[in-house]
């Protein structure tokens, strides 16, 4: 049950090295400083510690209610995993030798199977969110299965550990259902009702029913538009998965002729609002990310999924010129990793590859021969697919060009713009506020605002037998960048969700 009490008393301070980011900034260090958590989880101050008497009287606390951090120590706002398959963790790290279509029917499908078993699922939901809590994930989004007891159970056990979440019921009912795991419409739309009534009687705090329609693919007009009412009426958030990889977007092109393109396609089923976050998104137009843009639907990164199943590469600065919110996810199992560094780490490696592209110019062909506009280019002019370009303006006399493959029968003109990989703060931001932002819950959570709720990570850099050294001549940067790029949960000495710790796990 959730309590919030009218009146707050302070419950403790912590007090050292505090690092977040704002609207305005990346990634702010902050030293010797002071927060306050109240008896709400709510953070009720956060001060020079300067201010220590000050606050002290004002708040009466003692010393010893200050919890104060060691010299390298730091405290970040916990990660939003923004989407990831909690159905899918039994064999993450395996089984990443095909791309999407036939990995979802050779893979994923059986084994989404095996969760009517209420006992199966038992097993892997609490390892799932046992291990994302372990490495710093505060806020998960979870997608689950069809199957509606063991997806309510999902929801228990985040719910017992303490985690924020996401939760939702799968629903699929054309196409790509594996024999045995699928609906029929009617069924699909009932149990969803099912879903959220008995979710909502449930009164968890944190813990929250999304409305999932697996993907256009998986989905009949008729189920994606019921689904659209059904999140309309009861206010709920919206999660999927959109143009992945090319395969995927033909196949929706297919599907769904009448469309204007697999954007249109969720849009005109109500499915993109402010509390939509879809997955992927590496073949979005500039069309298609100005819809997102007007109806404040976001867009979840996931790195590791779109190169481990060679689907795509999603171009972060296009979407944030766009000013599409975006946070990253780690896509368990098409992501081999459930921990939300492993995806702030292959966002800057997939953001330097788009970087490397567009030095080799190699970028700016594959988006002409997608029937995308070229970044910079003089002329107005969208090239169709396999429409004969010439690229002899790129490289010339360069061994990198790729102008021997291509047909040469029409000219274009193009000015390079520069690209810039993202940083790696910047990267932290997508990890932290960017996916509070992109879940629509930044109002409570993703950095340590005044009257956020408390979700925190405490960071050890310098553990026995740890991933990473530190030196003397490293600074606060340096620590912090070591942590993100080398760190894992060795470094994570404490989690705190709404101000309770829930790392170290119990029994852990
Ligand atoms: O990465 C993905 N994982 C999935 O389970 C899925 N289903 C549809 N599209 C998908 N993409
Ligand atoms: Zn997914």
């Amino acid at each position: 049950m959730c309590s919030t009490s009218k009146t707050s008393k302070l419950a403790y301070c912590i007090k050292g090295t505090f690092v977040h980011s704002t609207d305005s900034s990346p990634m702010e260090i902050l030293q010797d400083h002071i927060m306050g958590v109240n008896s709400n989880g709510k953070i009720e101050f956060f001060e020079n510690a300067r201010k220590q008497v000050e606050l002290a009287k004002k708040w009466r606390f003692s010393e010893s209610d200050i919890r104060e951090l060691g010299s390298h120590e730091f405290c970040m706002p916990g990660m939003v995993d923004t989407h990831i398959h909690a159905s899918q963790y039994s064999f993450s790290g395996t089984a990443l030798d095909l791309s999407l279509l036939d990995w979802l029917d050779k893979y994923t499908f059986p084994t989404e199977r095996k969760y009517k078993e209420a006992e199966f699922a038992k097993t892997i939901y609490s390892s799932i969110v046992r291990r994302t809590l372990r490495n710093g994930t505060t806020t998960a989004c979870y997608f689950a299965t069809i199957y509606t007891d063991s997806s309510l159970l999902l929801a228990e056990i985040a719910n017992n550990y303490g985690q924020r979440a996401f939760v939702g019921k799968v629903c699929m009912d054309i196409n790509n259902c594996a024999a045995n795991y699928k609906e029929t419409t009617d069924e699909s739309i009932a149990e969803t009702e099912r879903f959220i009534k008995e979710f909502l009687e449930r009164k968890y705090c944190r813990v929250k029913p999304i409305i999932t329609p697996r993907f256009a693919v998986s989905c009949s007009e008729e189920l994606l538009q019921e689904l659209g009412e059904l999140a309309k009426i009861h206010g709920t958030h919206i999660q999927s998965h959109i143009s992945e990889a090319v395969g995927e977007v033909e196949s929706v092109k297919t599907l769904f002729p009448n469309y204007k393109h697999y954007t249109d396609v969720y849009d005109k089923s109500k499915l993109l609002t402010d509390k939509t976050v879809m997955a992927h998104g590496c073949y979005l137009s500039d069309e298609e990310l100005a819809i997102f843009r007007e109806r404040g639907a976001a867009i979840s990164h996931c790195p590791n999924s779109n190169i481990s199943l060679c689907s795509g590469h999603l171009d972060v600065r296009k979407v944030l010129k766009h000013k599409v919110k975006i946070g990253l996810g780690t896509d368990v199992a098409g992501g081999y990793c459930s921990s939300m560094l492993d995806a702030i780490r292959r966002a800057i490696d997939t953001s330097k590859v788009l970087y490397i592209q567009y030095e080799l110019g190699i970028s700016m062909i594959n988006n002409a021969l997608l029937g995308q506009s070229v970044p910079g280019r003089y002329d107005s002019t969208v090239y169709k697919m396999g429409q004969k370009i010439d690229c002899s303006f790129l490289h010339t006399g360069s061994s990198h060009s790729n102008q021997q493959t291509m047909p040469t029968s029409k000219t274009f003109s193009i000015q390079k713009e520069k690209y810039t990989a993202l940083s790696y703060k910047e990267a932290f931001r997508l990890a932290t506020l960017g996916g509070s932002q992109a879940l629509n819950i930044d109002d409570v959570t993703g950095n340590f605002q005044i009257g956020k709720e408390f979700d925190a990570i405490l960071v050890s850099p310098c553990v026995p037998g740890g991933p990473f050294d530190v030196f003397a001549d490293d600074t606060f940067e340096d620590v912090v960048q070591k942590f993100l790029n080398l760190g894992d949960d060795r470094n994570i000495k404490g989690v705190y969700v709404a101000g309770q710790q829930v790392v170290p796990l119990p029994n852990a």
